[in-house]
This record gives C-alpha cells, structure tokens and sequence, in this order.
C-alpha cells in the first residue's frame, strides 16, 4: 500500500462527516442558501491568498526542482483560481474585490490558513506537504463525488466543475507521488507526524464548510 493510501485510510470517518455535512448535500440538491455559498465563497478567496503563499514556501522548501517547479506552479494557479472567482461568482453577487477583501476572515478561515502557514514556515518540507494533501485531495473526491449527481443550482455546478475537471485531477495527481517518494526516505515516527498533520487539516476541511454554512462569525 502507498503511504498516501494509508494516509486516505486514516481520514475515512471525517471525508463520511464531510460528504455528509449540509453544505456539501446541499450543493447538488439545492437546498444550500445562496448567502452561505456567498459566505464561503468570500472566505475561500481569502484562504486561497494564504494558501498560495504556503505552497510557495513548499516550493522554496522543496528538495528537488520538479518538486520547486510543481509548488510555484500550483501556488501562481491558486491565486488565478480566486481571481477568477471575481470574475463569475462575485460578479454575479455584484461584490466588488474591496468587499470581499475587506471581509475579516471567520475564525475557522484564520484557524485554517493559520496552521498551514505555521507547518510551511516552521516545520520540516515533509510535514508540511502533509499537512497542504488534505486541501488538494479532499477537494478533488468530493468534486468527482458531486458531480455524479450534478446541481440545480448553476452557480454550484460552476463550482462543483472546477473541483471535478481534469485540470485539477492531474493537479492532484501531481502531488501524491511527492507525498509517497518523501514517504520512501522517512522513519516511523516521521511518518507519524505527517499523519498527524494530514487528519488535523482534512478537520479543517470540515470546519470550513461548518463556517459557510453557519456564517460564522466572532463571538466577540
Ligand atoms: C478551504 C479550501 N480547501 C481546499 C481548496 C482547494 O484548493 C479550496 N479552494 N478551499
């Protein structure tokens, strides 16, 4: 078995939760509020800023070029991903980009972008590829998962779409070998730590569509 298999195996019961969780049914029947996609949305543009940035000290961490070269390139295509979200979503909210970023990342938005960067910056490459698996692979499964079922609403299909294309399968293909040919050189207890980060982040994952869902804001 891969590490990353085993990685997958170790997630089961949060991707169940995650696939289960309203947001996400309500994507492909309907039933999600539009102001909470719009939330999320939002939030997403902002964690994407933060997202590049980590994937670009991934890249400046990497130990080879390919590895350099994969991780400048994803993180360039992250922030062309959320420019473009100002040019759909946003604009069919009429949102201009001084709104959304004006908008104060929700907690569980800054709890998330916060880990990422703090495992980037401060702790070995192999751990932090760990801990940046969840965002690409997680998004991929349920993107393929919805889109069997497809959305009546067009701007989540929009959305369900880009998560389930090609572009971003190989995207995600790309990245899984650099997990398991690290994995090749590692000890037991270093696997351990890149598990730990890998459920702790796949948690977020789940805790970021409970944001959306419930808007949630700071409590003070
Ligand atoms: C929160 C979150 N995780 C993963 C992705 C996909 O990169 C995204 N756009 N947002």
């Amino acid at each position: 078995m891969n590490f990353t298999d085993s990685l997958w195996l170790s997630i089961e019961a949060i991707y169940s939760k995650i696939l289960a969780h309203p947001f996400v049914q309500g994507l492909t029947d309907g039933s999600l509020d539009e102001s909470a996609f719009r939330f999320y949305a939002i939030q997403d543009a902002l964690y994407l800023q933060d997202f590049a940035r980590g994937l670009a000290i991934l890249g400046a961490k990497a130990d080879s070029d390919d590895d350099f070269l994969m991780f400048c390139d994803h993180a360039s295509n992250a922030i062309l991903v959320e420019r473009s979200m100002h040019d759909s979503f946003f604009k069919a909210w009429q949102l201009t980009s001084e709104q959304v970023y004006n908008t104060p990342p929700a907690p569980n938005c800054l709890l998330y972008t916060s880990y990422l960067l703090r495992v980037a910056l401060g702790l070995p490459y192999y751990e932090a590829v760990g801990a940046f698996l969840p965002c690409y692979w997680i998004y991929w499964q349920v993107g393929k998962e919805l889109v069997q079922k497809g959305s009546v609403n067009p701007l989540y299909q929009q959305w369900i779409d880009t998560y389930a294309s090609d572009e971003f399968e190989a995207v995600v293909k790309a990245v899984l070998p650099v997990m398991d040919n690290l994995a090749l050189g590692l000890t037991q207890p270093q696997k351990e730590a890149v598990k730990h980060h890998f459920i702790i982040t796949s948690k977020m994952e789940y805790l970021f569509w409970d944001m959306g869902y419930h808007q949630q804001e700071w409590e003070v």
